[in-house]
């Protein structure tokens, strides 16, 4: 069997994804997710002038050489742009692997670990009023565990406070908007927050909080002391982790559980993290991570520590993504959660697939491969839209991080 072509669909459905389409000699093809949201042409790049006339002629069944050759033949190793690339040819070629063997994904993975997967909900609001109401809707539709961002009066669009309920969108603007931020008022206020949500629905769901990197070793260790009394799931980046010992700082101070990873892309970014036991989540995705070969490496690594998967499930990461993570989460057996931000209507119609949410879980499908497609002619009428991610700066014009 060959690989008779590839090529990379780019839609943009209220928000860009692109995705990596292989063909087979023998008519099975598979599709991978290649999003790196606000850089996504620099992927688009990689994979059509770098990567695609490497594959051409290969055997697609010859996964983990194909991921060795273009981890290690690239030299340039590493990176969210070449680990992006790598995914969206590993997500494809497990999608044409499943297919050939007729099993869903998760049993090649090695079976059912789970009937169903947790997933938390984003619940925001631009105060903490506003945001209790949101956390009360999320508890209505049947999640179990629900992340709550919050306004903070005085800072200039805060993290994660979308402009509606059930979808957010953080790539808002054709260049980076400007946002603020503030510590101290950050600190002041969100502890409250989480104050509130106990007084009103108590401690039967789980309550997660995405710090987003904004805080300093220490006031990340001074944030997760005051929500102690709140029993979070998590708190997640809480600080920068490029220095992944500054998470020992943290964890000297609080009990408040930590969950990091969604920006790493090899298990280089969170090795020490994990062996030191300086988190308990890690957060790494199928896109982000080199795909589900790299990732399993990841949580069975992360499984020796005790250290359990939170993956990354923003509305950036594709329901190609989805798909894969869902059937990854099936059959993980260090599993924690998985975040689920749906997609909107128009995007699910471009990316068709069985996976679906009941009662605060998700399960993936039985459809031999991810179960996730892209309908390309509706693909075709929505082209790529530039947008970015913000930035944010401090009162005093730093720059700092979103
Ligand atoms: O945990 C999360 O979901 C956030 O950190 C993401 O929404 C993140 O802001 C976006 O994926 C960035 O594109
Ligand atoms: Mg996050």
């Amino acid at each position: 069997m060959k690989i008779q072509s590839a090529k990379v669909i780019v839609t943009c459905p209220g928000r860009n994804f692109v995705t990596l389409k292989i063909e087979t000699d023998q008519g099975v093809y598979g599709i991978g997710d290649a999003t790196l949201n606000g850089r996504e042409l620099s992927v688009v790049s990689y994979l059509e002038d770098h990567v695609i006339p490497c594959l051409i002629g290969m055997d697609p069944q010859r996964i983990e050489d194909i991921w060795q050759y273009l981890y290690r033949g690239a030299y340039w190793r590493r990176g969210p742009v070449t680990m992006r690339a790598i995914a969206a040819v590993d997500m494809a070629l497990w999608d044409i692997k499943a297919k050939l063997a007729g099993m869903p994904l998760y049993q090649l993975l090695g079976g059912r670990s789970r009937d169903g997967v947790m997933v938390y909900g984003h619940a925001n609001g631009s105060d903490i009023a506003e945001t209790v109401e949101a956390v009360g809707q999320y508890i209505d539709m049947g999640y179990k565990a629900i992340r709550a961002q919050t306004g903070v009066p005085g800072i200039k669009d805060a993290y994660g406070v979308g402009r509606g309920k059930l979808y957010y969108e953080p790539a808002d603007a054709a260049l980076p908007s400007v946002t603020g931020w503030d510590t101290r008022k950050a600190l002041n206020y969100v502890p409250k927050l989480f104050e509130e949500l106990r007084k009103t629905y108590g401690f039967d769901h789980h309550l997660l909080h995405d710090g987003h990197h904004r805080y300093t070793p220490q006031e990340a260790a001074n944030l997760g002391k005051m929500l102690e009394p709140y029993q979070l799931f998590w708190l997640e980046d809480c600080t920068p982790a490029e220095n992944q010992e500054a998470f020992r700082l943290v964890r000297q101070h609080t009990v408040t559980p930590l969950a990091v990873g969604e920006i790493f892309n090899t298990i280089w970014d969170c090795k020490d993290l994990i062996q030191n036991q300086l988190i308990d989540y890690i957060r790494a995705t199928v896109v982000g991570a080199g795909g589900l070969t790299h990732l399993r490496r990841i949580a069975d690594f992360a499984s020796l520590y005790q250290v359990r998967t939170g993956c990354h499930g923003a509305t950036d990461l594709s329901p190609v993504t989805m798909g894969c993570a869902l059937h990854f989460d099936t059959w993980v057996p260090n599993f924690g959660i998985q975040e689920y931000m749906r997609h909107t209507e128009a995007t699910d119609e471009v990316f068709p697939h069985d996976y679906r949410f009941e009662a605060g879980l998700m399960y993936c499908g039985e459809t031999p491969g991810h179960g996730v497609d892209i309908d390309e002619a509706l693909a075709q009428k929505y082209p790529y839209k530039p947008a970015y991610l913000p930035v944010a700066r401090l009162e005093d014009g730093t720059m700092w991080n979103w």
